[in-house]
């Protein structure tokens, strides 16, 4: 840098020069649904008969997901953010399971001629589905370009910003979102104070549960962590208890594999059982609506809640609600400062550290001490 240059601002994103935002992606149109679902499954065996039931999930809405829409607001929420505070950064979007895929997403970067990218995966907690099946996905797409070398990348250098759910951004537009669903649950005549908080995220195989032990908390731990921290403030925001659980969805899967639960549907039938009759269903698991929430939450656990007479009431998403969106400007901001060797501070809630934006040898493989013989970027070893 020659001795008159400027220093970057403490604002800056440098050494960054563009930001991807990097999601799972959906079908828009019903012939995009079998297609897509063959990307999402392609080898991991899921049966026959659970395609064709995820399948009438999309066709139900028209054979969209609206997952695109979702991902381009939170580039337009980033874009904005950024933009406010004066961050000259692009936004690029792609996505592992349809188009804009990777591959598009490094045509784009290429294009901008970025050369140090920074990726915002879509999932708020780690595990192999949110964290490793990201960076597998960007290591397999630069090996089929020609641009994967033994230390990684040999085009566009990429890292990632850690795992967010204990980032008080995502922490604060979850609390928000709960305590305007009890507001609702009220207006629709429940009762708020008699209510059970029922925290709600994707279910996965107990094998990559256990696989998902990285930084002293497994992908379970990290949503119980985070529950505590929503429900304690919760509490104080309305002034009396606020009990919570915390259950499944969308599991897939031969039902002979062990996945977490409970299963929302049996856990809302348990709490009837238990005479309680005021639900709030809050999908900490999710960052957008998309199917999983509007299928698997909206249509079917609240069909499920009213057949048990209960009144129930989903919560928000975090979306681009305001504090989440400012809270991953943050994380960027902080990821940047990381990778300028610089000395910060990782913001978090609950009792969990930050996790690792660079992530360990073996971090969250599918399962325990089967090395997934995928490469995968932003580690320190890109075969393990
Ligand atoms: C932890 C987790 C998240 C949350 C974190 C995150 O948000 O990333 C997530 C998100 C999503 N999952 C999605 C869709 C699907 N997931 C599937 C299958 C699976 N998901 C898994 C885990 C997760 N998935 C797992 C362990 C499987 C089994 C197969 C495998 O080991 O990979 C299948 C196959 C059929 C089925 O069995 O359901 C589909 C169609 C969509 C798009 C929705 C839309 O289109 O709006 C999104 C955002
Ligand atoms: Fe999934």
């Amino acid at each position: 840098m020659p001795a008159n240059s400027p220093r970057p601002a403490a604002h800056d994103a440098a050494p960054y020069d563009a930001l991807l935002l990097y999601s799972f992606g959906g079908p828009n149109r019903p012939e995009d649904v079998v297609p897509f679902l063959r990307n999402v499954t392609a080898g991991k065996g899921i049966p026959d008969e659970r395609l064709e039931e995820v399948g009438e999930h999309y066709y139900g809405f028209g054979g969209k997901s609206p997952i695109n829409e979702q991902n381009l607001a939170l580039k337009a929420a980033l874009e904005a953010e950024l933009a406010e505070r004066g961050i000259d950064l692009p936004v690029v979007w792609g996505n592992r399971n349809w188009e804009p895929y990777t591959h598009d997403a490094v045509d784009e970067l290429e294009k901008l001629g970025a050369e140090r990218a920074v990726a915002l995966v879509t999932s708020a907690f780690s595990s192999y589905s949110g964290c490793r099946q990201y960076r597998e996905d960007l290591a397999v797409t630069l090996e089929q370009r020609g641009q994967l070398g033994p230390e990684g990348s040999t085009g566009v250098q990429f890292d990632k910003i850690r795992s967010y759910f204990n980032h008080p951004g995502f922490a604060q537009a979850n609390i928000d979102a709960v305590v305007e669903a009890y507001a609702e649950l009220e207006a629709a005549g429940g009762s708020g104070a008699d209510a059970r908080l029922v925290f709600v995220t994707h279910s996965i195989p107990d094998t990559m549960e256990a696989a998902s032990r990285i930084s002293r908390a497994t992908y379970s731990e990290q949503h119980l962590d985070l529950a505590r921290v929503v429900a304690a403030q919760v509490t104080e925001r309305l002034g009396h208890d606020v009990p919570w659980d915390l259950a499944y969805c969308s599991r897939s899967g031969p039902p002979s594999q062990p996945w977490l639960e409970p299963d929302v549907n049996d856990h809302l039938e348990a709490l009837a059982g238990d005479g309680l009759r005021n639900v709030v269903l809050s999908p900490i698991g999710f960052i957008s609506d998309h199917m999983e929430v509007a299928y698997d939450l909206d249509t079917e656990a609240l069909a499920t809640a009213k057949d048990l007479g209960m009144t129930a009431v989903r919560a928000g998403t975090v979306g681009t609600r305001e504090p989440f969106v400012r809270g991953l400007v943050d994380l960027l901001l902080e990821r940047a400062a990381l990778a300028r060797d610089e000395k910060i501070t990782e913001a978090t809630v609950g009792s969990l550290p930050a996790l690792r934006s660079v992530c360990a040898p073996g971090c969250c493989l599918r399962r325990d001490g089967e090395p997934s013989g995928v490469p995968a970027l932003c580690s320190t070893d890109l075969y393990s």
